[in-house]
């Protein structure tokens, strides 16, 4: 018999962590060691034998959560969104001197949306123009979301290795913002709606046609096979991993 892999979730009681602790808790290879909440400090970790810690919280506290996971000997998963390329770098020099330990950084932990990105990546070299659209409940604290902001970079790689221009735009004047956020050339707009839950539609468009990806989870259940497969396999992927597509194959 294998042994069963040691849990600890952070965030425990919010949306994607009381979702996460009852898909924990139904994995027979999974045991639930300890579920924190935003009053618990990291050192009730300690003595729980954890071997993964699964981050669900808030963008201002996930990168010192990791930190302390990585420095313990825990490797991590991560759902939390905020992980800008001065973070990654940060963690990445850190697991550097942890060569063991194995995390994974995953924008969007559903497989249609991490199919909708590396889909909309590859059409984006075929067309002139792309946009990004993300749709949220009102209680999301960040925009844009990390899938689009992911997706934004997934493109704008994907068009600069294709020697792919900007896409066309002709706006003069924009003093309230309408064209959105603009992320590596790709402009990406965020819409925050009751009744939502998380959806992304990628515009591509070209003379007389246009492409459209569109993606949406109506449950956070649709993360939870993601977060499994990203707990059953990040202790045998040493390093970071960004992008749950890293642990598919994909290619
Ligand atoms: N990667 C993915 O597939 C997904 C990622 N997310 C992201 O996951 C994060 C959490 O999302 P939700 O569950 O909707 O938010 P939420 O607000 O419902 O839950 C966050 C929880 O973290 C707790 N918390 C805050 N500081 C803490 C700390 N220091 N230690 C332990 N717990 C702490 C809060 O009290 C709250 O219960 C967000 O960044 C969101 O964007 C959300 C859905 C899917
Ligand atoms: O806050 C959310 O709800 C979500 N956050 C992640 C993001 O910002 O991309 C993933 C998903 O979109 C849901």
């Amino acid at each position: 018999m294998t042994d069963v892999i040691k849990v600890a979730v952070l965030g425990a009681a919010g949306r994607m962590g009381s979702e996460a602790v009852k898909a924990i808790n139904s994995a027979a290879d999974l045991e639930l060691v300890a579920a924190l909440g935003s009053g618990d400090p990291l050192e009730s970790l300690e003595g729980t034998g954890a071997d993964i810690v699964v981050d669900l919280t808030v963008p201002s506290v996930s990168e010192a959560n990791v930190r302390y996971a990585v420095e313990h000997g825990m490797h991590a998963v991560v759902g939390t969104t905020g992980w800008d390329e001065e973070k990654l770098q940060r963690l990445r020099d850190l697991l550097d001197e942890h060569p063991e330990t194995g995390v994974l950084i995953a924008p969007n932990f559903a497989i249609g949306a991490v199919l909708a990105g590396k889909f909309a990546a590859a059409a984006s070299r075929y067309f002139e123009s792309v946009e990004v659209i993300e749709l949220h409940h009102p209680n999301k604290l960040d925009a844009p979301s990390g899938t689009a902001r992911h997706t934004a970079q997934l493109i704008a790689e994907a068009r600069r290795e294709a020697g792919v221009a900007p896409s066309p735009d002709a706006t003069e004047s924009d003093p309230e913002g309408s064209r959105g956020a603009v992320i590596e050339d790709v402009h990406v707009h965020a819409v925050r709606l009751r009744g939502l839950v998380a959806h992304e539609e990628i515009l591509l468009g070209d003379t007389g046609q246009q492409l459209s990806i569109r993606h949406d989870s109506f449950d956070r259940v649709s993360f939870m096979p993601g977060v499994l497969l990203g707990v059953r396999r990040v202790g045998s992927a040493p390093g970071l991993t960004h992008g749950l597509d890293g642990y598919l194959e994909l290619d």
